[in-house]
């Protein structure tokens, strides 16, 4: 893991004087799941719920802020499993599904989901003849109840068909008042006005926190980053952290300390709750 300069360390040291009033906020994809093809194949990484539990003790919470569906997610992590191992450790797992826009927890397991935004249907019904048009009828289209995304990770050239799609799609998303959601070989169309800024924040205060970290790997985490200086304004002691990888490197930028992928992340947090009973 790499600081990205000396305020940095010292942050890291800062949060680690109130960790037991600390939230540790992931993303999933990219961040706690290593990123695959196939996006109903992802997973989380096979080392994470240990080190998520033997930092457990130490936390305030544990909440995972993904694009993600909450149901898909709790699948994909076996967050069942990851909530008790929490739970018995003292803290509770909170997730936030689709940016925000839906909610679970360990405490309470049942997703708490809002209706679909008008315009969704008509959206993804319009899709095919926009992908053929671009040449890219190919791509994985992942229907997410209150999103659709847009995969051109399978296509024979994923960069350059994402780019001949990102503008047409994001003007027939505001032809029916939705918002885009641009990230890693995808492109997301959703309600607008919701983002992992408000998760964290939601959780911050529902906890009142005194610290938070939050590490995350695509565009639709700086929402989250961002909130963090904000809490920083307020008092709280933050860290930001970017799961660093060739495909994008906008995360990096922001950060206190970057690691490369999810392997990197579980190290973090690995030294993280090391450090933490060090003290
Ligand atoms: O907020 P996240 O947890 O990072 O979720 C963002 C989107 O991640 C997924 O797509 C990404 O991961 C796939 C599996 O590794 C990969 O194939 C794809 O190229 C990535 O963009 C997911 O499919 C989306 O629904 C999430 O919103």
């Amino acid at each position: 893991m790499e600081f990205t300069n000396a305020d940095a360390e010292r942050r890291w040291s800062d949060l680690l004087t109130v960790l037991d009033g600390t939230v540790v906020g992931l993303d999933f994809d990219g961040t706690l799941a290593p990123i695959v093809d196939d996006p109903t194949s992802a997973g989380i990484h096979p080392d994470a719920h240990e080190a998520l539990a033997t930092l457990a003790p130490h936390v305030a919470g544990v909440a995972i802020i993904t694009g993600r569906p909450a149901e898909q997610v709790i699948g994909l992590g076996d967050l069942d499993a990851l909530a008790d191992r929490l739970a018995a450790a003292g803290t509770e797992l909170f997730l936030f599904g689709q940016y925000g826009n839906e909610r679970w927890r360990g405490g309470h397991r049942e997703i708490d989901t809002p209706e679909p935004p008008e315009g969704l249907r008509e959206f993804v019904d319009a899709l095919p003849d926009l992908l053929e048009e671009k040449d890219a009828d190919g791509a994985f289209v992942e229907e997410k109840g209150l999103a659709v995304a847009v995969h051109t990770r399978r296509l024979a050239e994923p960069e350059a068909a994402f780019e001949r799609l990102l503008d047409p799609l994001t003007a027939l998303a505001e032809e029916h008042d939705l918002g885009v959601e641009p990230g890693r070989n995808v492109v997301e169309v959703r309600a607008p006005g919701v983002h992992k800024g408000m998760a964290v924040a939601e959780i911050a205060q529902r906890l009142g926190a005194r610290g938070f970290l939050f590490a995350g790997d695509d565009l639709g985490d700086v929402e989250a980053m961002k909130q963090l200086d904000v809490l920083a304004e307020d008092g709280l002691r933050v860290l930001k952290v970017a799961s660093a990888s060739p495909e994008q490197q906008a995360l990096v930028a922001l950060a206190d300390v970057v690691v490369k992928g999810p392997d990197g992340v579980v190290d973090l947090l690995t030294r993280l709750a090391h450090d933490a009973a060090e003290r």
